[in-house]
């Protein structure tokens, strides 16, 4: 079966996206499609695999698939470069349209530069910051609670998390300086900790000051990533929560990548401006 694909990235956090407007794919085949895709080795390369399709209740509709072939409700990169998809296909006809994921429907904005979209603002919605909803277990029967830096051993490390929910689950821990993030070691062991049922994306933070952090992210299903859109949002919002930027201030986020600009608006909702690239056409064997 020959299927046609797009590569695209969001500061280097890369996907393959399959125009679902265009080919119609076996559901039950979407997990072992995402592995193939992904691989560097025996397949084009990728953190997972997005289908780009049409939506019911949207102007365009996101499915996005890990490089593990499990499905994850939410991603920050991939929202940008399908509303740069549907917006350079003419599936939409405004710069202005709404983008469904599996956790919920977003509004989307492209700045258009010689009929191309390069830069995009996506309006993420309202972080989810209870403790049941993350989900994260609870030891005290509490599932309403907030967790900031609340302590969390890890093997011999004496961390604090802070968890966050874009609609896909987030854990922040604070260092000192990015370059010692022990992403190797702890992010691969609390990724599929039991005190995250459902897994956690999992990013280091370092503060610079109010208007600047440095990140980096090991993600759940695809491993360590140059960029995570969510992870931004809650690390964003994780630093509001602990005092160190500004709510309703724009934060600039340093990934691996490249720059994202975060705000955690004052009405609740956390908007996400950054680029979005297409990086290759072609024809994928299954
Ligand atoms: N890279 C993404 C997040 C992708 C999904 C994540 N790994 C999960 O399982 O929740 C982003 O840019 O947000």
């Amino acid at each position: 079966m020959k299927i046609p694909f797009t590569k695209m990235h969001g500061l280097g956090n890369s996907y393959i996206y399959i125009d679902g407007f265009q080919v119609e794919l076996e559901e039950d085949r979407l997990p072992e499609l995402a592995k193939a895709v992904s691989s560097v080795y025996t397949g084009i390369g990728s953190d997972g695999l997005i289908l780009v399709l049409p939506s019911d209740v949207a102007d365009v509709r996101m499915r996005i698939f890990n490089k593990d072939g499990s499905e994850a409700m939410n991603c920050g990169n991939g929202l940008r470069c399908v509303a740069k998809l549907a917006y350079d296909r003419g599936y939409v006809d405004q710069t202005e349209f709404t983008v469904e994921a599996k956790s919920g429907v977003v509004n989307a904005a492209v700045e258009v530069n010689h009929d191309t979209v390069h830069n995009v603002t996506i309006d993420m919605g309202q972080p989810i910051l209870e403790r049941g909803q993350i989900p994260m277990v609870t030891l005290t029967g509490d599932e309403q609670d907030h967790v900031i830096q609340e302590p969390f051993l890890v093997g011999e490390e004496n961390l604090y998390a802070t968890a966050v929910s874009m609609g896909n689950p987030h854990v922040v821990f604070y260092v000192d300086d990015i370059a010692d993030a022990p992403i190797d070691t702890v992010g691969p062991s609390v990724t599929n900790d039991q005190r995250f049922p459902e897994g956690v994306n999992v990013e280091f933070v370092e503060v610079l000051n109010d208007q600047e952090i440095n990140f980096r992210v090991w993600e759940r299903g695809s491993g360590i990533t140059q960029a995570c859109g969510t992870g931004a949002c809650a690390a964003v919002v994780s630093s509001v929560l602990n005092k160190r930027v500004k709510r309703g201030e724009e934060v600039m986020v340093h990934l691996d990548g490249g720059d994202l600009i975060i705000t955690w608006k004052d009405n609740g909702h956390v908007l996400m401006k950054g680029p979005a690239v297409t990086i290759a056409t072609g024809e994928f064997y299954l």
